[in-house]
């Protein structure tokens, strides 16, 4: 294959969306490299831009500042030495399995001859033997997700991309698929020089890759990277894995800061990104954490109650913001704050959540905003508007359905659907004439 420079270099990449002043950092100032023979996986939680990484390794999309080298060339357009597989695939319904992998080679000019040898190749390597005449509404969500494997595979790739290409399968199916591609990566039947996996599954990532690349959002960047030296296959159960996986969350998880950095939207600075957490869940973490003693391991935890990545962080850094959890070296541990909050009564509870709610400053905002009206009534529209000053339309939408969500549990406003208003609880009281 010649040559023993990396394969990939991601060169102080940032990538920006819109235009000011409605602007999206997605990554800032990126870099790392893939060298061949390694199976990296880019790992961290949802937005903080891994996919728009991918897409720009592959050439769909074009970096706004910075560089991407293949083979120590600058990339320009399609990477035609890279494929990607996404977390469904589109097959053509009315192909067989055979069908869609042959018609992948038919893309690639292989000639008619030599493509149906090919490509029963190809549906024996991913386990589909015995399917070759099947349609894909004839196929398990794994099996589809077989096909699809089988048709990046077709491409001859010297770089395989990966976006979640498990999370849309089930337990089983996904954890067969995996064992199935890692036999075929470390046979090295294929032609494939290195693998590059997006996830937010750290167990998947530390399972699978050689090497972590860790990233946190707002905005999208690198924090870390670590390498796993563990040898395949490898055993969750085992104590190097877990420890690896404890690290990870150590690494990702805990980063709110203590003072909310924060102003209000249209303030120069950063707006707050509030986490999307409803606060029954925040309650449940904090009672789960009286029962353990006041501590647990966040990875052990997230285990036991089910929790994506994603949404463990999520609901971590909600209890973070409110004073009800530390976080520290994978550790979580309860605040007197957050045992007061998880013993109290249901009345008790949104007292102490309102007061600490209104250090938020969008929270405090809103709150002030219709205080500060006659009749504590503003057009929902209002409060948009101005967070569409910080964030994307679909951003600002949900940080107005936090805030509206969490103020009416504190009973600190409402909203009023048919009017698109919120209110105060409690009213002012009406000036006497
Ligand atoms: N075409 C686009 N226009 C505007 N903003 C975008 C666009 N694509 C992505 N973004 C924003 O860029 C940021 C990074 O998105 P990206 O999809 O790369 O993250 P991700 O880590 O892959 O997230 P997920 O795991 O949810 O897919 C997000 O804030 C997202 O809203």
């Amino acid at each position: 294959m010649g040559g023993t420079g990396p394969l990939v270099e991601v060169r102080n990449v940032s990538k920006i969306y819109g235009r000011p002043p409605r602007q999206v950092v997605a990554v800032e100032r990126v870099s790392f490299e893939i060298r061949p023979g390694e199976f990296v996986a880019l790992l961290g939680p949802s937005g903080c831009g891994k996919s728009t990484l991918l897409r720009m390794i592959t050439g769909l999309a074009q970096p706004s500042e910075g560089e991407i080298r293949y083979r120590g060339q600058p990339l320009r357009g399609i990477n035609p030495y890279a494929t990607i597989v996404f977390q469904t695939f589109a097959l053509y319904p009315w192909l067989t399995v055979l069908g869609n992998v042959e018609l992948a080679l038919k893309a690639r000019g292989v000639p008619p001859a030599q493509r149906r040898e090919r490509a029963l190749q190809l549906i024996d390597m991913v386990g589909l033997d015995g399917f070759e005449h099947a349609y894909p509404r004839e196929l398990s969500g794994g099996m589809r997700q077989k096909v699809g494997f089988a048709r990046a595979l077709a491409a001859e790739p010297e770089l395989l991309c990966m976006d979640e290409p498990f999370s849309a399968l089930d337990v089983l199916s996904a954890e067969a698929l995996r064992g199935e591609l890692m036999e075929l990566w470390l046979s090295k039947r294929l032609p494939i020089q290195a693998i590059l996996l997006v996830t937010h599954n750290i167990e998947e990532a530390v399972w699978m890759a050689d090497r972590l690349i860790l990233m946190d959002k707002d905005p999208g960047r690198v924090i870390a990277e670590l390498e796993v030296r563990l040898p395949h296959p490898r055993r969750r159960k085992d104590a190097y894995f877990q420890a690896m996986v404890d690290r990870v969350y150590a690494t990702i998880a805990g980063r709110t800061e203590e003072q909310v950095p924060g102003k209000r939207p249209g303030e120069p600075g950063r707006a707050y990104r509030m986490p999307e957490a409803r606060i029954n869940a925040v309650a449940g973490l904090t009672e789960k954490l009286l029962e353990e003693g006041g501590w647990a391991d966040l990875y052990r935890l997230a285990e036991e109650l089910r929790y994506e990545l994603d949404d463990m962080l999520t609901i971590v850094e909600a209890a973070e913001l409110l004073g009800f959890v530390k976080v520290a070296e994978g550790d979580i541990t309860l605040t007197p704050l957050g045992e007061a909050f998880a013993e109290a009564s249901i009345l008790a509870r949104k007292e102490i959540v309102a007061g600490r709610l209104l250090r938020l400053p969008i929270i405090r905002w809103i709150y002030e905003t219709l205080h500060a009206d006659d009749d504590g009534r503003v057009s929902a529209d209002y409060f948009r508007e101005q967070l569409q000053l910080d964030f994307t339309p679909e951003e600002a939408e949900r940080q107005l359905d936090i805030a509206i969500h969490w103020g009416r549990y504190a009973e600190l406003f409402a909203y009023d659907e048919d009017a698109d208003e919120l209110f105060l609880e409690e009213v002012p009281a009406p000036a006497m004439d």
